[in-house]
């Protein structure tokens, strides 16, 4: 993909226009407090672009996983829109839930509730994308994180709408990614974990291609695990299996050796090492066992390139946490080019405060591992097709 061929924020005159921005606000939320910032905080630059050259600027992103067409309390994103009423302190700011009831002047900004409260966004429905569409005059993509998602706000809206184009952090995060991937220093090795087994196990593949070893926790290693034992309660996709198997046997891949279970998913669950064939039907994997922390550190320290995406356990839960910090810390003291990305990843990065010790974080994790695989995003192609719209309308020479 060639960046040239996305149509660029700046490269428009905002002023007076309705812009309707795409960010990710997908932040961890806990009892109305947000957990980690950074992704809330890599969109601020774009919406202060916006109102600085005075747009009617309009806000979406979605929140979690709600089921759609209900409002659920938990997934709303009014605890963004509090935090974000301190830092635009002077300018107008509203929070609205109505797609057919806007009304803003120029150098005001409004926030839209959770996009995946509302009927086809996940589906990339036509007329929720033609709604969307009709609420602006320019459309900028600049969620990077969901830039991977071919849905309603982040791939239907640029079909509709009059001139769609790339954000600053989207161009950033994508121009970054290209040059740390064109040469990189070996031995290069990838670290996968997290629950996302649908988005990511695709990817591994070709992860394993370029890197010379792949480790893998979360639920990414129960899949492998399951291949050969009974893995009980743990989280995994059966429908990856084979895949497994084939990666397993032609790839270097890293499975945990032991792992610690616990027999029900709360924080209050016993901790227990065991070697996969110990495991029983009531107990589940939540986190790597001591030998596969210690295997696997040893691998990190010789690296000079790490990928990292996914906590390798359920960090949230201290008993569980141990292998992710473990991991996380090795990265941080390793010399080797580091870049890590993802949601939750950002939000261990923050626990562990590793921040300053990462060179590159990017605010993606299933985005960042496509785009490594296929060197684009479904909305960057929607970028590139709303540019040659873009540019046949206007006589230019394509
Ligand atoms: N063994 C496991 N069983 C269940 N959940 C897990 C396990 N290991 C990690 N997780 C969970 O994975 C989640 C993060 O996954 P994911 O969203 O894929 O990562 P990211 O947002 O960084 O891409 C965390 O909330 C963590 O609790
Ligand atoms: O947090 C996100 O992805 P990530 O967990 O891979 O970093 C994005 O906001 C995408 O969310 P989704 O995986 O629910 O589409």
């Amino acid at each position: 993909m060639k960046i040239k061929n996305m149509l660029h924020m700046n490269e428009l005159n905002l002023k007076n226009k309705k812009v309707l921005i795409r960010v990710d606000f997908n932040v961890p939320i806990v009892n109305n407090k947000i957990m980690s910032d950074m992704r809330i905080q890599a969109s601020i630059p774009t919406i202060q672009l916006a109102l600085k050259n005075h747009a009617k600027v309009i806000v979406m992103s979605h929140l979690g996983r709600p089921k759609e067409g209900k409002y659920q309390k938990q997934f709303s994103l009014l605890p963004i829109f509090q935090y974000l009423k301190k830092i635009f302190n002077k300018t107008k700011i509203y929070f609205s839930n109505n797609l057919n009831k806007i009304q803003i002047n120029s150098g005001e900004l409004l926030i839209l509730e959770n996009v995946r409260f509302n009927i086809g966004e996940k589906n990339n429905d036509i007329s929720l994308s033609q709604k969307y569409a009709s609420l602006c005059d320019i459309f900028v993509m600049d969620a990077f994180g969901s830039a991977h998602r071919k849905e309603s706000s982040t791939f239907g809206i640029g079909m509709f709408t009059k001139i769609a184009c790339a954000g600053p952090l989207l161009i950033s995060e994508i121009k970054k990614l290209s040059i740390v991937l064109k040469n990189p220093e070996r031995p290069m090795i990838s670290i996968v974990g997290g629950s996302k087994i649908s988005t990511k196990f695709k990817l591994i593949q070709s992860l394993a291609k370029l890197s010379d070893t792949v480790i893998v926790g979360g639920g990414i290693a129960n899949t492998f695990l399951a291949i050969d034992y009974n893995i009980g309660k743990s989280l995994y996709e059966p429908k990856f299996i084979d895949m497994a198997k084939k990666i397993k046997h032609q790839y270097n891949i890293i499975i945990p050796i032991d792992s610690r279970v616990g027999t029900n998913f709360s924080t209050k669950s016993s901790a227990i090492v065991k070697k996969p064939f110990e495991i029983h039907n009531n107990e589940e994997i939540m986190d790597l066992g001591d030998k596969s922390i210690e295997n696997m550190t040893k691998i990190i320290k010789k690296a000079k390139t790490i990928l990292w995406n996914g906590p390798v356990g359920v960090f949230e839960f201290p008993k569980f946490s141990i292998g992710t910090k473990k991991l996380a810390t090795s990265i941080a003291n390793s010399k080797a080019f580091s870049i890590a990305g993802g949601g939750e990843t950002i939000s261990v990065i923050n626990m562990f405060n590793i921040q300053n010790k990462i060179s590159y974080i990017s605010t993606g994790g299933g985005a960042f591992l496509e785009f490594i695989e296929k060197n684009t995003l479904s909305s960057i192609h929607m970028l590139e097709i709303s540019k040659k719209k873009y540019n046949l309308k206007n006589n230019k020479i394509i």
